[in-house]
């Protein structure tokens, strides 16, 4: 019995694979762009939040991406929901959730947390309830305009879920007369795919509504811009205007003409054959992420873009008295967050002219005896050292809202602790140091890589590489440490610790922000 229903399953899905794909698509180049820092969260529940996997949406150059008809968005559902096996009310879920990291990419929840989802009678209605549940758990404050609903149990099930949350549901009648005063964010999930003809009541009034919002609430469309022909996109002009675009499987014909700040792919759910059969280009979802932008750059405004920090406050009387101790606390607690490179710094020294320069270096160990790194004493910061044999250390731990500064004298450590050092390290980073003479002037890639390979083949014995003679450990040995924390309204806490004249305590002070 099962070999039969296996065979007929075979048989449907090479079906579907063999059967000629509609005509395809114009595709249309579009580039893929990193998200800005500014996207990441800080809010109160995330300010120490560990590190997820949530990695950077696109990381490509440039991809293109294929555009679907009406007809093909409907095949393609129906060849999901057939012979791939996929219920709708996984591919709904997935959207729905789609939807929501999208929105929680751009809009963070402590500027935009009160949310609309108008959600229309069908399927994208249905991505619409869903996102607005995730968003809820995601920290947002979602409200629910529902006009027509539907019996089906999925809906009925959806609609549950989220008056178990008390996610409010909103009549149309009683939606506020200013929907930017109550909502920062309105989810436009009134029609997807299927959408034809002219809307019809009640959901006319409410696309013209949206047509007429000012800036704020920003709209999110699902799929396609509810009131937009799905191909011909909104063709007629006056239609609604959303900021942000979620496409889902792949963007309609109507998203060519979207000419919003932020376009997201979702629906990362696409079997390999169904792409191939309609010869869909999709960008490359990243790391776990259920979205990934497509689209042009948005456009930032740079002297808009801040934080505002939100942390447990840094008193006086909870830290250590000696800095050394509280640095190793706080470098224990960015360890354990997950931050990376938690021991990446700032080392800023100057020359004999007084001229200061910054770079990072890592840091490599501490004690009550100094903080050390290693380089190549022949380097422009081994150069400026000899000269001026100050520096200061700078640590920025942002998810963390935490800056660390130390300041002091610096010496070179003993050869034994740079041989030992040097030898701990990757085979490749000691060839990697023998090869480069550090700052100086390189006339192309392929010097390094020529003397790198030669290298590498005269070691490939397992022989000891020598460590370069201009290549070792610095120790900073501190006379200052200041210990920021960020704090709303930029009321940062300050905690120097410096040392006097001849005095081994150290002298803790509280500095303006
Ligand atoms: N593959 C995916 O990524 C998935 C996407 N999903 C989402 O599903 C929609 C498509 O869903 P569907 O149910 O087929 O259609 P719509 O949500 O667009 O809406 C159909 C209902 O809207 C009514 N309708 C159509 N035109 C009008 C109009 N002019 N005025 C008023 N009402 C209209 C229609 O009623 P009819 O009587 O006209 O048939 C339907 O009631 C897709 O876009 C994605 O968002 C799925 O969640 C899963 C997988
Ligand atoms: C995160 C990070 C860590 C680095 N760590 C070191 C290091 O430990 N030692 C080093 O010599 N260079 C390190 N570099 C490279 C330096 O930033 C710098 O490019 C190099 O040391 C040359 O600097 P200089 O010309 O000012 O001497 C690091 C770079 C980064 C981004
Ligand atoms: C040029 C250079 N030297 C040294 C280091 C430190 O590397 P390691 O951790 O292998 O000592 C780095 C790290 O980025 C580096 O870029
Ligand atoms: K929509």
């Amino acid at each position: 019995m099962r070999t039969v229903i296996r065979r007929r399953v075979t048989r449907m899905i090479s079906a579907f694979l063999f059967q000629p794909p509609l005509p395809i698509s114009p595709k249309h180049q579009y580039s893929l762009l990193p998200l800005t820092t500014t996207q990441r969260f800080l809010t109160a529940s995330h300010s120490f939040r560990t590190l997820s996997t949530k990695s950077i949406p696109n990381m490509q150059d440039s991809a293109s991406v294929s555009y679907l008809s009406q007809r093909e968005a409907a095949e393609i559902d129906e060849t999901l929901m057939g012979p791939l096996g996929f219920s709708v009310d996984q591919l709904m879920e997935l959207a729905g959730l789609s939807v929501a990291t999208s929105v929680a990419e751009v809009y963070k929840p402590s500027e935009y947390s009160r949310v609309l989802a108008i959600c229309g009678p069908g399927n994208n209605g249905g991505d619409g309830l869903v996102a607005a549940r995730h968003l809820h758990h995601f920290g947002y404050k979602p409200s629910i305009c529902y006009p027509k609903r539907t019996s089906k149990s999925l809906y009925t099930g959806l609609v549950t879920q989220l008056e178990s949350l008390s996610v409010p549901f909103v009549s149309l009648e009683d939606l506020p007369e200013n929907l930017s005063e109550d909502f920062d964010v309105i989810i436009d999930a009134i029609f997807g795919f299927s959408f034809h003809g002219a809307p019809r009541p009640p959901f006319d009034a409410i696309i013209r509504r949206l047509q007429t919002l000012q800036k704020r609430p920003v709209i999110v469309s699902v799929d396609i811009p509810s009131g937009w022909h799905v191909e011909e996109g909104d063709h007629e002009g006056g239609g609604i205007k959303p900021d942000m675009l979620v496409s889902l499987t792949a963007p309609k014909l109507c998203a060519k003409s979207f000419s919003g700040p932020h376009h997201f792919l979702g629906g990362r759910f696409v079997p390999p054959s169904v792409a191939e059969k309609y010869k869909l280009e999709l960008p490359s979802y990243p790391g776990t992420s259920m979205c990934v932008r497509i689209g042009k750059p948005p456009k930032v405004d740079i002297s808009a873009m801040r934080v505002n920090y939100v942390s447990p406050e840094l008193l006086e009387d909870q830290v250590e008295s000696d800095p050394v101790l509280q640095f190793r606390k706080w470098f224990d607690e960015a360890v354990a967050a997950g931050l990376r490179e938690t021991n990446a710094m700032a080392l800023s020294t100057t020359n004999k002219d007084r001229k200061p320069s910054s770079r990072m270096v890592l840091l490599k160990g501490f004690d009550e005896n100094g903080f050390v790194w290693f380089t190549n004493y022949e380097s422009k910061k081994g150069s400026d050292l000899s000269e001026n044999p100050f520096a200061a250390l700078l640590f920025y731990w942002e998810d963390m809202n935490r800056q660390v500064r130390i300041e002091g004298p610096v010496e070179r450590i003993s050869e034994e602790e740079s041989e030992n050092y040097y030898h701990s390290r990757p085979r490749g980073s000691q060839i990697g140091a023998i090869v480069s003479k550090q700052s100086s002037v390189v006339p192309g890639r392929h010097v390094l890589y020529d003397e790198y390979e030669e290298l590498t083949k005269k070691y490939s014995d397992g022989s000891v590489i020598p460590k370069p003679k201009n290549w070792g450990g610095f120790r900073l040995k501190p006379n200052l440490f200041e210990f920021w924390q960020g704090q709303p309204s930029r009321l940062h806490d300050r905690l120097q610790y410096s040392l006097q004249e001849g005095n081994p305590a150290w002298i803790i002070r509280r500095l303006a922000p």
